[in-house]
């Protein structure tokens, strides 16, 4: 298995980073910078990134609860991004679930490959990156990716077998991020008056997650690289577990580049395209980016939501009148195929009517 992997390319980027001596590849380069990349101003200055608070937003007392849906609506206008607290998850707990995914990469090399995925573009499955020899630039991660849900989906033979406490946490963690994934969905579900249950409903019986490990290590050239290209998200909503102390994330907002900041406790959300396609528009999904630090490795935990693949998703008919005519073609399994047709930036554009 190695010898393959490394005979068709596999460099992890964990390695590189150890073994560079100071010199960074120049396929990770980009050589204005990555302030200046697509020629985008950046702005010093960190997003205000809307705190929802879920408690509220699934209080009995219809009032608090409203003001909340407020919160969250004024959230998806402005950036698509938003905080949740009172997440049921503990501080405690959510260290457990970066304590485990970065003893992932802590293994000897031997193991960590055990896990690695295939080397077809659609085997995304499993430990590895996602630099193919045709893109411009590569991204200076390594990552894993795990389908975690529906349970007897799961590709367990990828899965670190040497970690104790992985299955259980990752367990564990899954049962919470798809509790707040309805809580969520219900609550975008009433901002554009449908039923509660209307979103979860387009993505399908058997709804998948997949649970993905960001880990940057730092890169000597830092200002010259990016940790993830520019990107929105294929999934129906994200949601990420930031880093505890590297800031990374960036989104584009009104033509600019913006920091996103860590605040402890909080779990990052974020709309993919699969919403902005069911939404008819309404929701948007965000473009972002991670760059990665000189000094410091950085990882994040990313849990993205999204349709049963077999499912066809398109515009809810209830969402489309006069002034509002159907603004995305029908797609199904939107989150493998799209992001290969156009690795960059928004896949959904290509889905525009
Ligand atoms: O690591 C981050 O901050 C961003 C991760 C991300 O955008 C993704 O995995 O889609
Ligand atoms: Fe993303």
């Amino acid at each position: 298995m190695e010898v393959l992997v490394e005979k068709k390319g596999f460099r992890s980027v964990q390695e590189l980073a150890l073994n560079s001596e100071n010199v960074t590849p120049d396929e990770y380069i980009y050589e204005d910078g990555v302030e200046l990349y697509d020629a985008l101003p950046f702005s010093e200055s960190n997003l205000h990134i809307t705190v929802v608070d879920i408690a509220n937003l699934t209080s009995p007392s219809t009032a608090i609860a409203q003001q909340e849906l407020q919160k969250l609506q004024s959230a998806l206008d402005s950036c698509g991004f938003f905080m949740v607290i009172n997440h049921g998850m503990t501080s405690l707990f959510l260290d457990k679930v970066r304590e485990v995914s970065r003893q992932f990469f802590e293994l000897p090399k031997e193991e960590k490959q055990k896990c690695a995925r295939g080397l077809g573009t659609t085997d995304t499955e499993g430990y590895g990156n996602d630099n193919y020899s045709d893109l411009k630039r590569n991204d200076w991660a390594d990552r894993v990716y795990l389908k975690v849900h529906p349970e007897d989906e799961r590709n367990l033979k990828l899965w670190p077998q040497k970690l104790n406490d992985f299955r259980n946490t990752t367990q564990q963690y899954t049962e919470c991020v798809l509790q707040l994934y309805e809580v969520i969905l219900r609550a975008m579900s009433k901002l554009v008056n449908l039923e509660e249950d209307c979103f979860q409903k387009e993505c399908g019986e058997r709804a998948a997650t997949y649970m993905r490990i960001n880990y940057y290590p730092p890169c000597p050239k830092a200002d010259h690289v990016l940790g993830l290209k520019v990107h929105s998200d294929p999934s129906t909503i994200t949601i990420l577990l930031q880093d505890k102390e590297v800031e990374g994330l960036q989104v584009l907002k009104d033509n600019k580049w913006f920091k996103v900041p860590i605040v402890p406790d909080t779990l990052l959300i974020n709309v993919g395209d699969q919403m902005e396609i069911m939404s008819n528009g309404i929701f948007q999904s965000p473009v972002h980016r991670a760059v990665v630090d000189s000094e410091k490795e950085r990882l994040t935990v990313v849990m993205t939501c999204r349709p049963n693949s077999e499912k066809e998703v398109k515009p809810i008919d209830k969402l489309v009148n006069e002034s509002r005519p159907v603004l995305y073609k029908t797609v199904k399994d939107y989150a493998i195929l799209y992001p290969k047709i156009s690795p960059y930036g928004r896949p959904i554009d290509q889905c525009k009517i």
